[in-house]
Parts: C-alpha cells; structure tokens; sequence
C-alpha cells in the first residue's frame, strides 16, 4: 500500500517519520511540498520522494491532506481532476468537514477525517478517527491500521471532532507549555536551566507513565503526592488562586471554537 502526505511540514513529517520508524518502507511512501527545499531536505532526511500532487494521486491508495486549513481551496481544486476512484483521502486538517471533501472531490470518494497529534513522531500519537459518508469499513480499518503503527487510535463520530481537535490535537502544546513554565519556575528558584530540565522532563514522564500504565485516577494521584501540612499543597493553592483549572477549560473551550470557524470558513 503506498501513502502519500499532501504537505510534508510538521504533521506531514511526523506521520512520515513514524511510519518509517514502525518498519514501513521508504518506497511505499511519498510526499508533496511547494518548497524544492524542504522538499530535499525531507528526502535527505527520510529517503522518501518528493512529488507532484498529480503523481502522488496517480500512485497512492491513499492521500493524506496535511496542509493548513487555510491553504485546502487550491489543493482540493487540483485534487479534483486527478483523483481515481481507488483513492482513500485522509484529512488531518483540523475544523474541515468531510463534507468539504466529498462536495468538492469526484462524487463518491471516500474521505476518513483523522485528528492525529504531533507525538506520533516518537510512535506515541493519539489519533482520532471519523468517516465520511463514502468509506467502508474496510476503509476505515486500513486508516485505523496505518494509525496505530503510530500511536493509539480511537473511532469517534464526526461531531465530537473539534472537541478532540482542541484536546489531543492541541493537548502536546499546553504540556510543553506547563513544562516550560515549571523549568523558568527552577530557574527562579536559582537551578541551573539544565538541571530545571532535567528534574521537569523527568517528572512529566514519571506522571505521564503512571497515568497510563497505573491505572489510577489522576485525582487519587495528585493527593498521594499531596502530603498533609507539607509542600505541594502550599503550590496547589496558588494554582487555584489564580485560577489555572478555568484557564485551562476556557483554553481549550476557545480551541474548540476555533476549530468550528475554520470548518465554518469554507462552508458553501
Ligand atoms: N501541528 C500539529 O500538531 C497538528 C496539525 N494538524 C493539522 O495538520 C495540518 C498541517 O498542520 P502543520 O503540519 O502544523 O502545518 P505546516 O504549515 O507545518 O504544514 C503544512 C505544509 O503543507 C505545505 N503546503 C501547503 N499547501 C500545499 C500544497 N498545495 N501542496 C503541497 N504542500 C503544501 C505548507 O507549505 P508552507 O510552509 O508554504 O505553508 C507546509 O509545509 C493542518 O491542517 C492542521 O490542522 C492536525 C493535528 C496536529
Ligand atoms: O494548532 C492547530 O491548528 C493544529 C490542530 C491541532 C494541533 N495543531
């Protein structure tokens, strides 16, 4: 089966270095850039071949749409008259609806909407998986397949797509952000910056380990790390003070949003 990625940039090139990294072969894969360079810097890189959109559609069982949503117009404009009907398009753009494809691709194309993240680089993506209207089953599991070399995958309905979009599409950033404030946190309290990094990488791996593999409720978590008179709870109540938790439910409320006005902005 040969895939090709329309838009190699950041998710573009963690499928495709997952998908090397999880034994798929470099000559079952393809991708399209606008930019000669970075297109050979990514063969350089990977060994994969940079083609144009017209040869990614005439080899590939399926295509997947990795640009930006704001860039889909033209691409699904010259989409349009080369399409076969073998192909399967896979949309990874966050806010668009299946729908755009079908109304806008040869009657009949089956579209399968996937909300991947960017840890699928290091084979630990969360995808999350919709299909539209034309894609069978088998479809599906050829995606959901393809997915899980990389990461977990989850078959949600379309509707819960923007939620997902601003949860796990959009989750990685809020923890790189949390780690990067907690390691200026060490710096304040006069750490060397690579000490800070290590102590705060170190223990975002402990805690992400331990949500997955222990088990236990985050809650139950959090209050055995609590200790009665003691540090943490001194810090808790600082976050609650400023109100991180509202923060952290309007941030990702506002993310969901969004991810509708850009599916909105290419409605008919
Ligand atoms: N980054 C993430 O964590 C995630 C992103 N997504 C979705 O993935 C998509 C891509 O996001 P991201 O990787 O961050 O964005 P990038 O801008 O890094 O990647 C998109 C790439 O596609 C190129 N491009 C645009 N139009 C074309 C075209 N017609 N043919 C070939 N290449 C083209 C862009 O070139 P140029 O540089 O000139 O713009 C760019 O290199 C978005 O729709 C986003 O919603 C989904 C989940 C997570
Ligand atoms: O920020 C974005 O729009 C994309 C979608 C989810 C993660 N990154």
């Amino acid at each position: 089966m040969t895939v090709a990625v329309l838009g190699a940039g950041k998710i573009g090139e963690a499928l495709l270095s997952g998908l090397l990294d999880a034994g798929h072969d470099a000559g079952d894969l393809l991708f399209t850039e606008r930019h000669p360079e970075r297109a050979a810097e990514l063969t350089d890189r990977y060994g994969v071949a940079g083609v144009e959109v017209a040869e990614a559609a005439k080899r590939a069982d399926v295509l997947v749409v990795a640009v930006k949503p704001q860039d889909i117009e033209p691409l699904l404009d010259e989409l349009a008259g080369l399409i076969g009907p073998g192909s399967l398009v896979v949309s990874m753009c966050a806010g668009l609806p299946t729908s755009l494809f079908e109304r806008r691709l040869p009657a009949g194309t089956p579209v399968i909407r996937v909300m991947p993240n960017t840890p699928m680089l290091v084979g630990a993506a969360m995808s999350a998986v919709s299909p539209g209207k034309h894609a069978t089953d088998e479809q599906l599991q050829t995606v959901e397949r393809l997915l899980s070399s990389v990461g977990k995958v989850v078959v949600l309905p379309e509707s819960q797509q923007d939620a997902v979009t601003a949860l796990s599409g959009s989750g990685p950033a809020y923890f790189f952000y949390l780690v990067e404030a907690m390691i200026d946190a060490g710096i304040l309290l006069g750490l060397p910056r690579a000490v800070a990094q290590q102590l705060i990488v170190q223990a975002a791996v402990g805690a992400g380990t331990m949500l997955e593999e222990g088990g236990e409720h985050p809650v139950m978590l959090r209050e055995n790390v609590t200790s009665p008179g003691g540090t943490t709870i001194n810090g808790i109540r600082e976050l609650e003070k400023h109100g991180v938790r509202a923060a952290l439910l309007d941030a990702i409320e506002s993310a969901r949003d969004r991810s509708v006005e850009l599916g909105k902005a290419h409605e008919e």
